[in-house]
């Protein structure tokens, strides 16, 4: 699904963000990439959404070497990635089901069952009672969730999240490891980048990446009984 192998990514003003990060994730991987801040845990998620290319070494993305492939390639490559960015990227003046629908624009469905995927994607994440609330006028958890239903409504093969538990406190951030590990299957990988490092030893079955001035550290499995 995604692989690395001698990655470096230097930015024009000459931070290297990224040096010699080599990475496997298969389908089915929850993986958490914690790392103090500029340790570059989000060069590395950019780096993954295509919307940042190595400098040096290969990566494969769901099957397109990313330094190799074309706009349309990247474009195509998007369409099986669900993005949930920090600043959740919706669209002021719409209303949460037209922002999840925003998500599905690629897709060839009928309007109706596009309307009955997004009502689902928001009854799961919760908010079935503000479908049709205009996002500017939701709190920001349930903007966070409008911004997780427009990622998982296309059933991405790979779901990523920068910093999900940012503004959340223990309790509250443990629910959204939850519901984000909840829409893990063989088909889709899930990578969660987070500074709540406690908190994710408590999640089994999920693979723990270190981020350290550029270096990745692998931690290894935490695994169920
Ligand atoms: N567009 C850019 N141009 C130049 N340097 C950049 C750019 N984006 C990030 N950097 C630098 O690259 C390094 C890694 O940044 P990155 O945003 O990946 O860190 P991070 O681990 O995600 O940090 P945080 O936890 O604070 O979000 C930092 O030194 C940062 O200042």
């Amino acid at each position: 699904m995604i692989e690395a192998k001698n990655v470096f990514l230097r930015y024009p003003d000459g931070t290297e963000a990224l040096k010699n990060i080599n990475l496997r994730i298969s389908p089915g991987n929850i993986l958490y990439i914690t790392g103090a801040s500029g340790s570059g845990k989000t060069s590395l998620l950019k780096l993954f959404m295509g919307i940042e290319a190595p400098t040096k070494g290969t990566l494969n993305i769901l099957g397109e070497s990313i330094s190799q492939c074309s706009s349309k390639d990247i474009q195509k490559i998007r369409t099986m990635m669900g993005p949930i960015f920090q600043d959740f990227r919706l669209i002021k003046g719409r209303t949460a089901l037209e922002n999840v629908l925003m998500g599905m624009r690629f897709l060839r469905f009928s309007t109706r069952s596009m309307e009955e995927m997004a009502h689902d994607a928001l009854a799961r994440v919760g908010l079935n009672h503000k479908v049709n609330s205009m996002v500017e006028n939701l709190s920001w958890g349930e903007s966070q969730r409008v911004a997780i239903a427009r990622a998982v409504v296309r059933k991405p093969s790979l779901i990523l999240a920068d910093e999900p538990t940012g503004n959340l406190d223990k309790e509250n951030a443990v629910k959204m490891l939850e519901l984000l590990s909840s829409f893990s299957s063989d088909e889709t990988a899930i990578i969660i980048t987070t500074h709540a490092t406690h908190l994710i030893e408590d999640f089994l079955d999920c693979r723990h990446i270190v981020m350290e001035a550029g270096n990745l550290m692998e931690k290894g499995w935490v695994e169920g009984v």
